[in-house]
């Protein structure tokens, strides 16, 4: 009962289920008595622990790639059909691959500004799959058919978290795909990968991260060719890998030519496209402007492109995310958060410099 006699509304439970470290920085205790001042309880999820041990759950949100996990919550879910997931693996399992990431770009958002004034396009770069196994003949010849020409970018296929997967190389010449297939390239990066168009941008990138109808945009450094000694981890040949310059929060990297944010419509109408596209609530993505005259890198009359997409990334880096979370989780419990055009709510900010220790992979 309340104070004035009038019955408690029910508590809500959130499973929330993550690799351990993972866990550890996300769900601290800032989150959890924020949630509880909500009404909503926090669970930690221990996956090896049967779920029936754990739930019930009317929401569960998850980052684990496992397939025992993935049938044994299918399972669950049939019994405990109130319970609701988000998101699906069915579309999470794209985002795991920077084969099919982008694929939401197949065809090009065009969004257009208040009361019809200004219209911007955005466009993916172009990338092709170099599978294991690929030989050099075979590079040149997927290269070649591409028109894809140098700097560019190799990035591991797979984006599920697992070891490795934020490793990132420039490869300055063509010559550069033929050392990376026989295995000529920095010790640490092989195949499958990605080979992406590098765009230049002044080396400053935009993180618009999005959580159900909250989107939060926040300004990082970027990629800058040449790239600064510091960043660089390892070279060989015409390949050079390099550290997760994203991670280094707001310091900017000293070659950044500082430019204006993009505009609130334009960051909002295309995190709200692509939650309806990807059918995702939880995810993040890198946006960048391109810099003028670059014909063959960037498609005609692309204003922006966006470049990688995350799931559930982390959140936990942004101020005040354990209430924009809460906020989130409360969408969802109150059956707000459904329309993929509904917005909320739009933050945008810079954080202060944080130390280049940040990053943690
Ligand atoms: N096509 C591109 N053109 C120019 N710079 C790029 C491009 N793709 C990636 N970068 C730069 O490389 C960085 C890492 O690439 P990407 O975001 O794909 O990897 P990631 O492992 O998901 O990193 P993060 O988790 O930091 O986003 C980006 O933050 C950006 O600075
Ligand atoms: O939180 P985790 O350790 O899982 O790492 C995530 C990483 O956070 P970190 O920068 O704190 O490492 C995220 O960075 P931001 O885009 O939010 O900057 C993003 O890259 C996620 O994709 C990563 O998850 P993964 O893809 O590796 O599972
Ligand atoms: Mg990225």
């Amino acid at each position: 009962m309340t104070e004035d006699g009038r019955a408690e509304p029910p508590r809500r439970v959130v499973g929330i289920a993550l690799l351990p470290a993972k866990a550890k920085k996300h769900l601290g205790p800032k989150l959890i008595e924020t949630a509880a001042q909500m009404g909503i309880d926090i669970r930690p999820v221990h996956v090896g622990k049967p779920l029936k041990e754990q739930g019930p759950f009317d929401i569960l949100l998850h980052k684990i790639r496992r397939k025992e996990w993935e049938e044994e919550l299918a399972e669950y879910s049939k019994e405990h059909p109130h319970m609701r997931i988000v998101d699906s693996f069915d579309r999470i399992r794209p985002i795991m691959s920077r084969f099919s990431m982008l694929a939401p770009f197949d065809k090009d958002i065009s969004l257009t500004g208040p009361q019809g004034h200004g219209r911007v396009r955005v466009c993916a770069p172009q990338q092709i799959s170099i599978p294991e196994g690929c030989t050099r003949e075979q590079a040149r010849k997927l290269l070649g058919e591409a028109g894809m020409e140098a700097p560019l970018l190799a990035k591991p296929l797979w984006a599920d978290g697992r070891d490795g997967a934020h490793g990132l190389a420039v490869i300055h010449e063509v010559e550069g795909v033929e050392q990376l297939v026989s295995g000529e390239g920095p010790s640490g990066f092989g195949l499958p990968a990605m080979l992406q168009q590098y765009v230049e941008h002044g080396g400053c990138l935009f993180k618009v991260f999005v959580m159900g109808p909250i989107v939060v945009m926040v300004r990082r450094p970027s990629l800058h060719i040449p790239v600064p000694p510091e960043d660089v981890q390892d070279e060989a040949g015409f390949i050079q890998t390099i550290a997760r310059i994203s991670s280094f929060q707001s310091e900017m990297a000293g070659t950044a030519v500082l430019q204006g944010d993009p505009p609130q419509w334009v960051v909002q109408g295309l995190a709200q496209e692509l939650r309806r596209r990807l059918g995702l609530n939880l995810f993040n993505f890198d946006l960048l402007q391109p810099s003028p005259n670059q014909p063959g890198r960037v498609p005609d009359g692309a204003d922006y492109m966006v470049i990688d997409i995350n799931y559930f990334p982390g959140f936990e880096k942004l101020p005040n995310y354990e209430n924009l979370m809460v906020e989130f989780l409360t969408s969802l419990l109150q059956g707000k958060a459904e329309d993929p055009r509904a917005l909320k709510k739009f933050v945008s900010f810079s954080q202060k410099p944080l130390s280049r220790a940040a990053p943690s992979h």
